[in-house]
């Protein structure tokens, strides 16, 4: 009987997360094998994207179980190349259950374009789809980092500022990374940090 509730449980989480990759695919915020997916399982394993493999064409064997210290339960399977920065979120906030990274147009240019180290979204209705946020008269800061091919330093970097973020982070010329209690919550949040991206993007464009 355990068995089977196990198995249940991991085929609901490769289930949403194959979901999810598909629909980033569609909007274009996974373009070649950008953006990594994860999600926290009831009963605390985490399943993560492996590395390397294009997120719109995911099948449950690209979806591989990690230790909460980011480590492939499987050595031989290899996990995301950015799965430290999933598992520090995990860590962070017991409340997590889910954790998307994507790649898309507007969150490169604006990440690179972007002299300070956030991007402040004020005024827009979208903004409520953000916990605690009820109305469009409010401004919300997204951080901004700068990359960094060693993972676990840019974990430490971001690592600080964590408590404070409302909506997410860039990181610099790479891309965002965004989460919630569970699967729907995070790709209803991405989906709607990507509009609101869009939107600024569309606003400097006009400005040029
Ligand atoms: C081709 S994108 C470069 C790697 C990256 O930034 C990414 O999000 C995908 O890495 P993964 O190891 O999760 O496939
Ligand atoms: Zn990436």
């Amino acid at each position: 009987m355990q068995t089977l509730k196990v198995d249940e449980n991991w085929g609901n989480a490769c289930r949403q997360i194959v979901q999810a990759g598909q629909r980033m695919d569609q909007r274009g915020w996974v373009p070649a094998t950008a953006g990594n997916l994860s999600c926290r399982l009831p009963d605390g394993r985490i399943a993560i994207t492996r590395s390397g493999g294009h997120k719109g064409f995911l099948t449950d064997s690209d979806v591989i179980e990690i230790t909460p210290d980011g480590v492939p339960v499987d050595p031989a399977s290899r996990a995301s190349a950015e799965t430290l920065l999933h598992t520090q979120l995990y860590a962070h906030d017991p409340a997590i259950g889910a954790v998307l990274h994507g790649h898309s147009v507007a969150a490169t240019i604006l990440s690179m374009d972007e002299p300070s180290d956030a991007i402040t979204l004020a005024g827009y209705e979208v903004l409520k789809v953000f916990e605690g946020q009820t109305t469009h008269d409010t401004s919300l800061d997204l951080p901004l980092f700068h990359n960094d091919q060693d993972i676990a330093r840019l974990a430490t970097v971001v690592a600080p500022k964590l408590a404070d973020m409302r909506l997410g982070y860039l990181i610099r010329g790479h891309g965002v990374y965004v989460w919630g209690r569970d699967m729907f919550t995070a790709l209803a949040r991405l989906e709607g940090l990507e509009f609101l991206l869009a939107c600024e993007l569309a606003r400097l464009q006009k400005k040029a």
